[in-house]
């Protein structure tokens, strides 16, 4: 059952039709299993911006609220699993804009890291940055080969906040959690597999998506109120510092993405971006 549509078209007055309302995210149920694949759709390389953030946060809520058996997350592109936040969100920014840009992102990681139900990620392509906090956000990751996941930020001359980390760190031993994060380091899905940071390899996204689905089965048998409540134990120390810091963080991202040096570095790196898609 697909629950939410990609599309709206409304008719206006007699005969112009206009689409509204686009979504940037569906879910869809498998009537079998009652796992909801929650899909990224936002061409080109699912940048997160804030109405994609907004749609994901709504759907999380949904999956919650329905009572889903799981929760799998991956993408519509067939290369790409998410570019990370969309850089445009942050360079000569809109003072409103990007303080709702980013309280959204820690709507999304606060519900997505804090799921009651067990989560997966079904990595379909690559997955820099912000699209490696939302895979290491689930609690087991499928990726399929020849692409990189990975925290690239300090490579922007940027800093990945306290809570990539403790996502990063829920996943991976704290020494290379740290050496890969000082290096900006992109793993290549061997690489990923080897340091522990995907646990399963698939060749389709369809058998990544089995594997989630296995993963996700292997809870049947569990209690799911005592597995939730002993999932959202062990992070809820992560996720107690996010909620306490809220406002701090939000203005300590805006300190450091305002300062010069930092919007200059992110202008080379989107005109960087700009020639390699034309060459
Ligand atoms: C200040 C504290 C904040 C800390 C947190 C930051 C977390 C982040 O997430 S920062 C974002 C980091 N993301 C990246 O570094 C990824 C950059 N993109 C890529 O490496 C590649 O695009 C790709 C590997 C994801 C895909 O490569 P592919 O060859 O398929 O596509 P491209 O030709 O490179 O890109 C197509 C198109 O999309 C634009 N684009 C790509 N990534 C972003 C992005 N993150 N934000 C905005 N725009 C992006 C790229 O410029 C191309 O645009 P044009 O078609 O208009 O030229």
């Amino acid at each position: 059952m697909l629950r939410s549509s990609l599309l709206t078209l409304t008719r206006i007055g007699s005969n112009r039709l206009m689409s509204t309302a686009a979504k940037l995210t569906t879910v869809e149920v498998n009537d079998k299993t009652g796992i909801a694949t929650l899909t990224m759709c936002r061409p080109p390389v699912n940048g997160l911006n804030l109405e994609l953030l907004k749609d994901l946060s709504q759907s999380i809520d949904e999956i919650e609220s329905n009572k889903s058996r799981g929760l799998i997350l991956t993408s519509s592109n067939p290369t790409i699993f998410s570019a990370g936040l969309d850089i445009l969100e942050m360079y000569k920014p809109d003072k409103e804009r990007i303080r709702a840009f980013w309280t959204s992102l820690q709507d999304v990681w606060l519900a997505l890291y804090g799921s009651s139900v067990p989560t997966a990620a079904a990595i379909n392509g690559h997955s820099p940055a912000g699209g490696c906090l939302l895979a290491t956000s689930c609690e087991y990751r499928v990726m399929l080969p020849k692409f990189t996941i990975g925290l690239n930020e300090t490579q922007l001359g940027i800093v990945a906040p306290k809570w990539f980390m403790s996502s990063f760190l829920s996943v991976l031993p704290r020494r290379i959690a740290e050496r890969a994060l000082n290096q900006g380091r992109m793993f290549t899905t061997e690489e990923a597999l080897q340091v522990g940071l995907i646990d399963e390899v698939a060749n389709t996204k369809e058998e990544a998506i089995e594997k989630c689905s296995a993963f996700i089965g292997s809870f049947a048998k569990v209690n799911p109120l005592a597995r939730a409540l002993t999932k959202q134990q062990f992070r809820a120390a992560d996720l107690q510092q996010l909620e306490n810091e809220r406002v701090q963080d939000l203005e300590k991202f805006l300190f450091f993405v305002n300062q010069p040096a930092v919007q200059k570095g992110l202008g080379l790196y989107l005109e960087s971006l700009k020639k390699k898609a034309k060459n």
